[in-house]
């Protein structure tokens, strides 16, 4: 398969994504249609759309994991950019310190790590191999593993959908207060709407190969689920993904 046809422009100023026609197709298929997209540095995005909607596509052309993918388009992304997957992706034969440091060596990195475990809650857990942890515990040391490279946008991939509704609440509570410290711009792609509205300043669906909706959701945080404001958020949302309250 021939490799897509656009440039990843790396800024020199400040960071943030751009893209600019952007199309990725599959076998013929065409699955992103020309999506044009900008995310100001340090903006806290989340993006929804139905299973196969190509959101992951979105996500790994944004990542420059996709060279093997046929495309278009213009493509504009920071210089350091960290992804966190479903699953933690830590290397089992290295303990968790290891892994959040890997590919960084010296003592202040190590140092990083150690503050970078802290903050996801996993201080004393440094020498742990990664099958002694949870699944919350284990996404917490993915985290870290991105923190730890200060990046100036962070590509998540339903980074909490594998985990338990309680595990997933604390996650989120995590997750913002990671941003609150580090102000990295974020994508986050999920299938809960949600998980959207309670975490994002900026909700966008992902409808045939476009942008079909862009909604800021403009509520102080931290946010309630309870909130009745967010009500009205949430029934746009479903609205645009084609799911009517009834149909819950
Ligand atoms: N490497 C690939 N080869 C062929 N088709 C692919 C490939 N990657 C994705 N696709 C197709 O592109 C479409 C979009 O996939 P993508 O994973 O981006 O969707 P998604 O919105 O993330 O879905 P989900 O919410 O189910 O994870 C799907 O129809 C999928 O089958």
């Amino acid at each position: 398969m021939a490799p897509h046809t656009e440039q990843l422009t790396r800024p020199a100023t400040r960071p943030a994504v751009r893209l600019e026609g952007l199309t990725r197709s599959f076998e013929g298929r065409t699955v992103l249609d020309g999506v044009d997209l900008d995310i100001p540095a340090g903006q806290f995005v989340a993006l929804l759309g139905h299973s196969g909607s190509g959101k992951s596509t979105l996500l790994r052309a944004v990542a420059g994991l996709d060279h093997e993918v046929r495309g278009s388009g213009r493509l504009t992304a920071p210089e350091r950019v960290s992804v966190v997957f479903q699953d933690s992706r830590l290397l089992p034969w290295r303990r968790v310190l290891a892994n959040v440091l890997l590919g960084l060596d010296g003592k202040a990195a190590e140092e990083r790590g150690r503050e970078a475990l802290a903050e996801v809650g996993l201080a004393g857990r440094e020498r742990a191999w990664p099958n002694e942890l949870s699944g919350g515990e284990a996404q917490r040391a993915a985290l870290a593993r991105s923190l730890v490279r200060e990046p100036e946008l962070l590509l998540a991939d339903e980074p909490f959908g594998a985990l338990d509704a309680l595990t997933r609440i604390r996650m989120h509570v995590l997750l913002r207060e990671l941003w609150e410290r580090h102000r990295p711009s974020v994508l986050l792609v999920t299938h809960d709407v949600d998980e959207a509205i309670v975490l994002a300043d900026r909700v966008l669906v992902l409808d045939r190969g476009r942008i079909g909706l862009d909604l800021t959701i403009d509520r102080p945080h931290p946010r309630s689920y309870r909130d009745p404001l967010l009500g009205e958020y949430r029934e746009r949302l479903l609205a645009a993904l084609g799911v009517t309250e009834d149909h819950q």
